[in-house]
Formats: C-alpha cells, structure tokens, sequence
C-alpha cells in the first residue's frame, strides 16, 4: 500500500514540536490583547481626570513589556515551526531522490526533465509554504481571532462585535480570490522573464550564425516581443496588486465605519465607556491581518494539496524492474555463464517484439559478438542482461539460475558495461573511473586508463585524473569519452563485461591498441562485444547477426565468412572501405592522382 499523506504524516511525527510551537504562538496572541485593556485602562483613568504619572509610566511600561513579549514569543513560535518545514523539505526531496534512484529507465524514458525538476522544486517548496506560512498563519489566525472577538465580546459588547465583523468575512473572499490571481499572474511573470533570458542566451551562445546569416534585425524584433510581453505581464500583476490593496481597504474602512459611528453612539449613550471604546477599535485592528491571512492560507493549502498528490504520485510508483519476490539473498556473485532460452521482448509501448525467439550459451570466460542493422535489437538484449528491463521469466539464466532470482545489485555489480551513451559525471576524470562503491588506488585508476588508450590523453591535461569534466564530459572528444567509459567498466573486474558499439568513435588503430589491451582483461572473463566494424568483433568466440529482433546467422569468424550471407556482405563492404581509404590517404600523401582501384572501391564500399 502506497503513502497517503506527507503532510498529515510529518505532522504526526513532530506532533510535540507542532504544540510547542502552537504554545508559543498562543501566548504571543494572547500577550496582544494586553495592549488594548491598557490603553482602555488609560484612557479611562484619563477622561475620569484620575490618572497620575506614576501610573501612566507603569502602564507605558507594561505596553512595552507586552510588545516585546508578543516579538519574542512569535518570533521563536515562527522560527521553531518555520526549522519544522525545513526539516520537512529535506526530507521530501530525500524520498524523491531515494525513490527516483529506484525506478526504472522505462519511467524516465516517459518523463519530461522539465517536469522532474519542477515536482523536485516547485512542488516541494508549495509543501514548505503549507507548513510554513499555512500552518503558522491558520494557527495565529485561529487563536488570535477566537480570543479577541471573546475578549471584544465579553469585555465590550456583544451587538457593537457581532455588526463590525458583518463585513470581515469579505476580506477572507478577497484575500483568497487575488491571492490566486496574484500567484497566477506573478508566475506569468517569472516564465516571462525566463522566456526573456533564454533568448538573450540563445542569441549570444549563437551570436557567429546570428551575424553570418544578417539576423541582427530579426534577433532584435524577438527580442523585443518578449520584452513587451514581459512588460505587460508586469503591468497586469502590479494592477492586481494594487485592486487587492484598495478593495480591502474598503472592506476595513466598512468595518471601522461601522465601529466608530456605533461604538460612538453607545459612548454617548453611556453603554461603554471611552476606554471601551478604544480598546475595542484596538482589538479589531488587531483582526485585520488574521482575518486576511485565512483567506490566503485556504488557497495555500489548495495548492499544497495538488503539490502533495503530484509527489504522491510519484512516490507511489512502484518501481517496474526491482528484486523478485524469488531473489536468493544467499547468492553473493555471478560467475559469468550465460544462457538465453527463446527470449522473445516487447518494450512497454512498442507493438513489435525488439527481440524475437532468441536462443544463446556464452559460457563463462568466452565472448560473444553480437552485429545487426541499426535497430535489430543489439542494446536490448544486453539491457535485458544487467536488467533495465524486465525479461520475460525463464528466459535468461547466469550460472545456471534465472536472473529473477539473482538480486539486482549482486547482478549489476557482477557486470561492467560500457554503455552506447558514453555519459560522463561532472566530476573529476579520476572519480568518472573510478565510479564504483568499491574505493580505488591511483594504481588502479591508472591502470584501466592505460588498457582503455586513454591514459596518454589524460595525463597531458594540466589536472591529469583531477581534470574536471564539464556537463557531459564536453571537455573531451567522443573517442575520448568512450575509452574513459571503457576504463569505468574495466576497474570493476567484473565477471561479464559489456561493450555496446564502444568504439565506433575511435580509429582503427586505436581500436587495435584497445583490443589488445582488453585481451589480458577479457581473459577468465564473458565478455559481450556489440559493434558495426567487423574489425572489433571478428575474434569473439562466437558471433551472432541480429535482423529485426532475431537471429539470422551465427558462428565464428571464419564460418559466418564462409556462409556468405550478411555477415560475410558486410564483411566485405568494410574491407573495400578501408582499401579505399587507404589507397586514398596514399593519394594525399603523394600529392598525386587516386589510382583507379582505389577510387572505385571506396565508392563501392560507401554506397553499399
Ligand atoms: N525504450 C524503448 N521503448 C520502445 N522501443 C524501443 C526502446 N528502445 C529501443 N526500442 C526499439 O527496439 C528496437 C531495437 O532497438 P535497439 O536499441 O536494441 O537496437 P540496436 O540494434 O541496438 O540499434 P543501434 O545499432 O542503433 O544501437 C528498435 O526498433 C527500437 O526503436
């Protein structure tokens, strides 16, 4: 069963913090009342032509003592229950985060960045602002109203209080109404004023295509629309603002109308006193600014409310890929034997299998290559390996066991894969490698560069390993990131080892270098070997072609050369490609004419 309340459950946790807090806030309410009875007192005394100096000092001094103890009281009450929210902010985005960490690529596959960041930020600072000003205010409100209209009653007169608060209500209306337009509008606002920076952004990261393509005049009519909008939207807010403002003075000029030509009546008439009187226009100013604030606090909590379903939501999303019931707790490795029986995948939302009827043994310590067409279902089947989606039960086996019954992070853990997206941490070079639980040593770390090639371009950088890599690792080539992939993969010395298409972004020569390199790393361990150059792949033990999800040919090398069929066609068509180049790279070292030979090879290689 999934959560449902945050709020509610946070709030019964801290349930002694909140009623201290409560206590607080009360006595600072109640503190306030002090200072109407003492003016009442005074001006009484006064008008009787009784009051000495000696007692209008004293009841100086109790005002002031009471206005300080309103200050000290509601500010700690507010900075106690204010710490609260905190503490529940972090908390929620420590759950998102958890929870996040859980889910599986599929649930990213149908979210928007955009989206996740606002949930992460937006809505989870509307649950603040419910804790914080919602609650602070609702509770102050509440006791601050119930004790004042008692004291207004009780201590003044029942009819004066009940027809000056007639038109207090409306405040609340009021208050409620703008406040959602205010924060509409102010939002409006701040996607303006967004809208506004990302063009000026785009114009300067853009500024040589803007000038080469005599854009000036254009980029400057934009940027002028969006100006004007955000002038306007402005202007709309500020007239809001300044409505709001006038029609609850309106609403509190009724109310003191109502007070001073009544309430002055019933001095005339002697039914209270001056001092009555004054102390009870004192106690309804003390009414306005409760009475206003529960307005906004009823469309705070509105709002706090969608933020906590949306959070809820995600909360509650039980992740799709996690540890079977079944997962064996006692397995602590893999050893690397694989074996695939009849595995037939649809993603999600896809209405075609990506892998059809796929049958494999890589037995522990070989390795396997797996070509195909853009599209034939290569990465699926080693995601289904590590599992970043589910496949269907008995159909893939480590060691022996299924892998539904091998938990997930013993199965993770066991395989190093250097994924087709190269992604890069910005952190250092040093951390993107040795990006593991396990800690590594400088040796380490510089040993799986120096097998992955890129160890010579790493120590030429000022920082070395310390190099930090911007977002993306855009400080290095694609070939570059590829091999500090590989070098990730590598430092794990994992059982099964994994590249999908992890060379294409380097020359042959490299390609050489690395692959002999891995051989000493490859040795005792599975190794899967996904590439469109026959070069990479031509000396795994076995070799499969993948045609739109399924196996269409598999063998060796030599065998697959001899079946002629797509492996064989490729084959070929790479060989008159690199013959091509060859020849052609002769031809520019020469500075001469491209033989013949040369040319036409290329060209065939190319178009085919
Ligand atoms: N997350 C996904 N949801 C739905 N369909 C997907 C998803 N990922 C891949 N596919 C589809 O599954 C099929 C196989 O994709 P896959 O990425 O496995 O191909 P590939 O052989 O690795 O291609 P490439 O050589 O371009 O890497 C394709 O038709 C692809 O569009």
């Amino acid at each position: 069963m999934g959560r449902k309340h945050i709020l509610w459950g946070h709030i019964k946790e801290h349930r002694y913090a909140y009623a201290f807090g409560f206590a607080l806030l009360s006595i600072s309410c109640a503190l306030q009342l002090v200072i109407p009875i003492l003016l009442g007192t005074f001006t009484d005394r006064l008008e009787l032509g009784e009051l000495t100096y000696g007692e209008a000092a004293t009841i100086a001094v109790w005002m002031m003592a009471a206005g300080f103890g309103v200050a000290l009281f509601r500010s700690t009450g507010r900075i106690y229950l204010f710490r609260l929210s905190r503490v529940l902010d972090m908390r929620i985005r420590d759950d998102l985060f958890k929870h996040w960490e859980k889910l599986s690529t599929h649930y990213f596959k149908n979210q928007r960045v955009g989206d996740l960041m606002s949930y992460a930020i937006s809505d989870v600072s509307v649950i603040r602002d419910v804790t914080m000003s919602g609650i602070f205010n609702s509770l102050e409100a509440v006791v601050l109203i119930t004790i004042t209209v008692v004291a207004m009653v009780t201590a003044v007169d029942p009819l004066l209080t009940f027809l000056t608060m007639l038109p207090l209500p409306l405040l609340s209306i009021l208050a409620y109404r703008f406040n959602r337009r205010i924060q509409k509008e102010s939002a409006g606002v701040q996607e303006a004023i967004g809208d506004l920076t990302s063009r000026v952004q785009e114009f300067i990261a853009g500024i040589r295509v803007v000038k080469a393509f005599v854009q000036e005049r254009e980029q400057s009519r934009l940027f002028r629309r969006d100006n004007e909008h955000a002038v306007a939207m402005n202007r709309r807010l500020v007239k809001s603002n300044s409505l709001f403002g006038a029609l609850s003075s309106g609403v509190v000029g009724v109310s003191f109308l109502v007070s001073v030509v009544l309430g002055g009546i019933m001095v005339l008439r002697g039914r209270i006193t001056l001092g009555e009187f004054v102390a009870f226009n004192s106690y309804l100013s003390l009414l306005m600014g409760p009475i206003e604030n529960l307005g906004k606090v009823a469309n705070t909590m509105q709002r706090g409310k969608a933020s906590e379903n949306r959070l809820l939501a995600i909360l509650n999303t039980e992740p799709d890929v996690a540890d079977d019931s079944c997962a064996d707790a006692s397995i602590r490795g893999i050893e690397g034997d694989i074996v695939i029986r009849n595995l037939t995948f649809r993603y999600p939302e896809a209405h075609e299998p990506a892998l059809r009827d796929i049958s494999l043994r890589v037995p522990k310590g070989t390795s396997l290559a797996i070509v195909g067409r853009v599209g034939s279902g290569k990465s699926t089947l080693v995601h289904l390996l590590v599992r970043l989606y589910n496949p269907p039960k008995g159909t893939v086996f480590l060691d022996g066991r299924d892998i539904h019954d091998i938990p997930l992070n013993v199965l993770r853990g066991g395989i190093g894969i250097v994924p087709q997206d190269q992604f890069l941490f910005s952190t250092t070079i040093r951390d993107n490698i040795g990006f593991d639980p396990k800690p590594y040593g400088d040796d380490d770390i510089e040993r799986a560069a120096k097998v992955a090639q890129v160890y010579d371009n790493i120590v030429e950088f000022p920082n070395q390993f310390q190099t930090a890599l911007g977002e993306r690792g855009v400080s290095l080539s694609g070939g570059q990131r590829q091999r500090v992939s590989i070098a990730r993969a590598i430092i794990k010395k994992p059982s099964i080892l994994i590249f999908d298409d992890s060379l294409s972004a380097v020359d042959t020569e490299t390609e050489d270098r690395i692959l002999e390199g891995l051989k000493d790393v490859m040795e005792d361990r599975t190794t899967i070997i996904i590439g469109h150059r026959i070069s990479s792949v031509q000396s795994a033990d076995q070799i499969v072609v993948l045609e739109e999800g399924a196996i269409v040919e598999r063998g060796d090398h030599e065998s697959l050369l001899a079946l002629n069929g797509i492996y064989a066609d490729m084959y070929h068509k790479q060989l008159l490609d690199e013959v091509g180049e060859r020849h052609g790279r002769e031809w520019d070292d020469a500075g001469g004419e491209p033989t013949g030979a040369g040319r036409g090879a290329a060209g065939g290689g190319r178009a085919g």
